[in-house]
């Protein structure tokens, strides 16, 4: 694990020293965005304009920010009109990379062996960390957005005119309830189990792990009376959320010791997320073996033996007596 500097790769774990313990996720660097029409998005510059085969999306099936986008691409359809390339699980020394291993499709642009190729084929001089998910664009050779928010947010309709499936995940009557939604459970919950998992101070793990419950708990008395976040339809809100409750039993409860409670533990989130794995197409983007390679294999700080252990025993394949 490491990041580019002045585009020379180093290799450094994240630096809580001067945050109090605390783990602080960076902005994402490239912010452009696909549109129908290539006309700038609300960051960045234009000259992306929705075409098919012109964009590649690479990912880590473990990763959940990568997660969303997997699935907004094969919802909408995408996958006829996107490629996509996977990295090894195992993120070492060099970061994410193309080594063969399960799962992995190699990068059919660059041949690259190492993701952070990717970032200074873009930019030779780039300083950050190396991220996935990335859109790349092969016309202009260029990476349009590491932001995985905002890449749903470009799948969800810019593609619609030229043969993407036209379900809609951010309805207008819903977007800023959804955007409510989304700010509360991402520093909370998303990314709340990175905040306790990665703490360094027991002071910091306290207060993250307590954010995660409180939140959860509170999405539980919610879907009482909900199917979905949102009500009755599946929203953008859902699956963002759904990318961290399908990890939490594998890997959050254990390695990243938010152990409170299961979401097998809660009745509700546990039929609501085997509800949304249910839906057409999405448990072809769950891979519980890859996930839990990365995690417990990668992290050395947090399991230095990097054994990987052998449950819990999920199905999520059950009925999720919902409706
Ligand atoms: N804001 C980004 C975050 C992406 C992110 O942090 N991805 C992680 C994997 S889960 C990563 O690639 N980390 C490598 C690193 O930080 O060096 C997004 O949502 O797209």
């Amino acid at each position: 694990m490491g990041l580019l500097v002045e585009g020379k790769w180093q290799n450094t774990w994240y630096d809580t020293a001067t945050t109090g313990g605390k783990f602080e996720r960076k902005a994402s660097s490239f912010r452009n965005w696909v549109t129908k029409d290539g006309s700038a998005g609300s960051s960045g510059v234009g000259g992306f304009k929705a075409e098919a085969d012109r964009y590649h999306l690479y990912v880590s099936l473990a990763c959940p920010w990568a997660h969303r986008t997997i699935i907004y691409r094969k919802l909408k359809g995408l996958d006829k009109l996107i490629t996509m390339s996977v990295v090894n699980a195992f993120m070492g020394d060099e970061g994410w990379t193309f080594e063969p291993g399960e799962g992995v499709i190699p990068d059919p642009i660059h041949g690259a062996q190492f993701a952070h190729q990717i970032y200074t084929k873009a930019d030779s001089h780039y300083t950050g960390r190396v991220t996935v998910p990335i859109l790349w664009d092969k016309k202009t050779n260029t990476i349009v957005s590491n932001e995985s928010a905002e890449i749903i947010r470009m799948f969800n309709s810019a593609f619609d005119d030229v043969g993407a499936t036209s379900v809609n995940f951010l309805p207008e009557r819903l977007h800023r309830e959804i955007d409510q939604m989304n700010d509360y459970i991402y520093p909370t919950i998303n990314n709340g189990v990175y905040r306790a998992g990665f703490a360094t101070t027991q002071a910091a793990y306290d207060v993250a792990v307590e954010e995660v419950f409180t939140a959860l708990d509170k999405l539980e008395a919610l879907l009482a009376k909900r199917r979905y976040l949102m009500g009755s339809q599946i929203t953008e809100a859902d699956w963002r959320l759904f990318t961290t409750l399908v990890r939490f039993d594998a890997v959050y409860v254990g390695h990243f010791k938010c152990n409170k409670k299961r979401i097998v533990d809660y009745t509700n989130l546990w039929g609501y997320l085997r509800d949304l794995y249910q839906q057409p197409g999405i448990s072809d983007t769950v891979d519980i073996p890859y996930i839990k390679a990365h995690y417990y294999g990668s992290h050395e700080s947090i399991n230095p033996t990097r054994i990987i252990p052998k449950g819990p025993l999920l199905d999520f394949t059950t009925a999720p007596q919902r409706y």
